[in-house]
């Protein structure tokens, strides 16, 4: 699936309309006859259903779903919001349509009228508000969508739930809290910000016939899907040996945080790698060691018990390495890891604390010639950019699209929705993972499942997407089968591995 903005999804509307000849009252006809479909597979028809719409073509949607039900043999009550004159075009056209068939239509005279109506139903359809709202809402939307929100009632929107924004940039918004939302065509940006997520409840995307050139290759976010996942995973050559599947170094830890790197040496190893080393400071090994016995050990001198600057770290025959994990934010540390970074010849990996060292000194990674992978949640990539969080949060896709470019790097920006981004400005969104994940040690073993994909033969930017889609997917039949989003830990992820591979394999 594409993720497209407000003004791309006009676009190919657009294109469809002039282009393609696609009469726009057509694609009206399509989008609401399929969300009334689907309405018909959640509600009775002995359930009273309240179609609540708006002056837009949202609205002119809410037409077509009005009629498809009476139809069907429902009783569909539909409330106009706006006046007569405010409605146009293919919604227009459908109005007339719902009253040739036998519909009526009441208007709202006040606002406060609005709790009546909603309690003599038991499903609210939102039609009101989709794609083209602009600024803060107006009345009488803004009462009506909180009224909907107060009362308990199914409540199912048509595209995006009303007064949500399609787009990234805006925090501040009064939007229907919506069961399920059925997105016409594509999703829109919105549905991946953490901020606006949940408005959407229980989304999926219905289709309307829009011709597919329109935009295959202009919209450069897409979702990263199982079917993704099942094309380009590559699979175990029965002739390999352990050099085949990669070298791993994994540079990080220290006295206080040897666990991080444990982590991810046992994550990298369950997710392929042939063979992985730990270079950490000498006296947290005999405790990683038990609990990794498959990895090998590179010994560091230390200071204070994390990694000191002065020493001679031999990396020339890896194939790959992660840096950063436990590591810890000492400057003497940071001085090695820039070094380190700037000197691999291989893809580079920076998580956790290398991120904070790198942010220090960006041109170390802008100078790289060989693939540079960052891994910030939420909070690191606002240390990267030197911004806050909020703003991070407000627009997640520009933010990392734009660091990629401008620094030439790969980066998954990590979060409920993680969003990978390469150097040209593709972005992928993972569509796997709960809030199992959100503990302590989760994103060590994402750097490992990541460390070992990026040493298997696939393109850097499948490398990556698959292993988020696998370390979400491994979270996701854990909580399924044998825990919970509470009690599940970062080392049953890696357990649970197996689960994934073996669909796989
Ligand atoms: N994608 C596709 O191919 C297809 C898309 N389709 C559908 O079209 C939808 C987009 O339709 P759209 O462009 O008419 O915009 P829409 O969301 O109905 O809103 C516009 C109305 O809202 C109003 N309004 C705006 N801001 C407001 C505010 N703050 N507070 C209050 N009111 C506000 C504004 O009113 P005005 O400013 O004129 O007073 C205007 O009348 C899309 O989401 C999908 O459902 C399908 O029909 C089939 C094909
Ligand atoms: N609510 C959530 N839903 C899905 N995935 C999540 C959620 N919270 C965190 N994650 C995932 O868990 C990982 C957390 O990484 P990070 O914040 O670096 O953790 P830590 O530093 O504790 O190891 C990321 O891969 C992130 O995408
Ligand atoms: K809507």
């Amino acid at each position: 699936m594409h993720i497209v903005t407000a003004n791309e999804m006009y676009e190919i509307d657009r294109f469809a309309i002039e282009n393609a000849g696609v009469d726009g009252t057509i694609l009206m006809e399509n989008a609401g006859r399929a969300i009334a479909e689907k309405v018909v597979s959640l509600v009775k028809k002995s359930e009273e259903i309240l179609v609540l719409v708006g002056s837009g073509n949202n609205g002119g949607d809410g037409f077509v779903i009005a009629k498809t039900l009476l139809n069907q043999g429902y009783k569909p009550t539909v409330l106009q919001l706006a006046a007569n004159e405010k409605i146009k075009g293919a919604a227009l056209y459908h109005k007339q349509l719902f009253i040739n068939y036998g519909g009526t239509i009441q208007q709202l005279q006040a606002s406060d009228e609005i709790t009546v109506f909603l309690n003599n139903t038991d499903v609210v359809i939102d039609a009101m508000l989709g794609i083209g709202i602009t600024g803060t809402l107006r009345p009488p939307f803004d009462q009506v969508i909180k009224a909907v929100n107060e009362v308990d009632k199914l409540t199912i929107s048509v595209d995006i739930p009303s007064g949500v924004p399609a787009d990234e940039g805006v925090l501040d918004f009064i939007g229907i809290e919506a069961d399920y939302t059925f997105v016409i065509e594509e999703p829109k940006m919105s549905v991946f910000l953490e901020h606006c997520t949940a408005y959407y409840g229980n989304w999926s995307v219905v289709k309307i016939g829009l011709p597919h050139q329109a935009y295959a290759n202009q919209i450069k976010r897409n979702t990263w899907v199982e079917q993704k996942v099942r094309t380009t995973l590559p699979s175990r050559d029965a002739f390999s040996h352990k050099g085949s599947h990669g070298r791993g170094l994994i540079i990080g830890g220290s006295r206080q945080m040897p666990g991080s790197v444990a982590m991810t040496a046992l994550a990298s190893l369950r997710a392929g790698s042939g063979l992985i080393t730990i270079a950490t400071v000498k006296e947290a090994i005999s405790s990683i060691a038990q609990q990794c016995l498959e990895a090998t050990f590179l010994p560091l001198a230390s200071q204070e018990g994390v990694i000191s600057e002065r020493q001679q770290i031999d990396i020339s025959t890896y194939d790959a390495i992660a840096i950063g994990m436990g590591m810890g934010r000492k400057k003497d540390t940071g001085l090695l890891t820039r070094k380190i970074v700037a000197k691999a010849k291989v893809p580079v990996l920076i998580d956790a604390d290398g991120l904070y060292h790198i942010s220090e000194e960006l041109s170390v990674i802008t100078n790289r010639k060989s693939p540079t992978i960052l891994t910030p949640h939420f909070g690191e990539m606002a240390m990267l950019l030197d911004t806050t969080i909020q703003n991070v949060i407000a627009h997640p896709f520009s933010l990392a699209e734009s660091f990629s470019r401008k620094h030439g790097v790969y980066l998954v920006l990590k979060g409920p929705n993680t969003i990978v981004s390469d150097p040209e400005g593709n972005q992928w969104v993972n569509t796997t993972g709960n809030a199992g994940l959100a503990k302590g040690g989760s994103g060590d073993v994402l750097s490992g499942i990541l460390l070992a994909m990026i040493m298997q033969r696939q393109k850097m930017t499948e490398a990556l997407s698959n292993g988020c889609f696998i370390h979400g997917k491994a979270a996701d039949n854990l909580v399924v089968k044998k825990h919970s989003e509470q009690d599940l830990l970062a080392t049953d992820v890696i357990k649970g591995l197996a689960s994934v591979f073996r669909t796989f394999s």
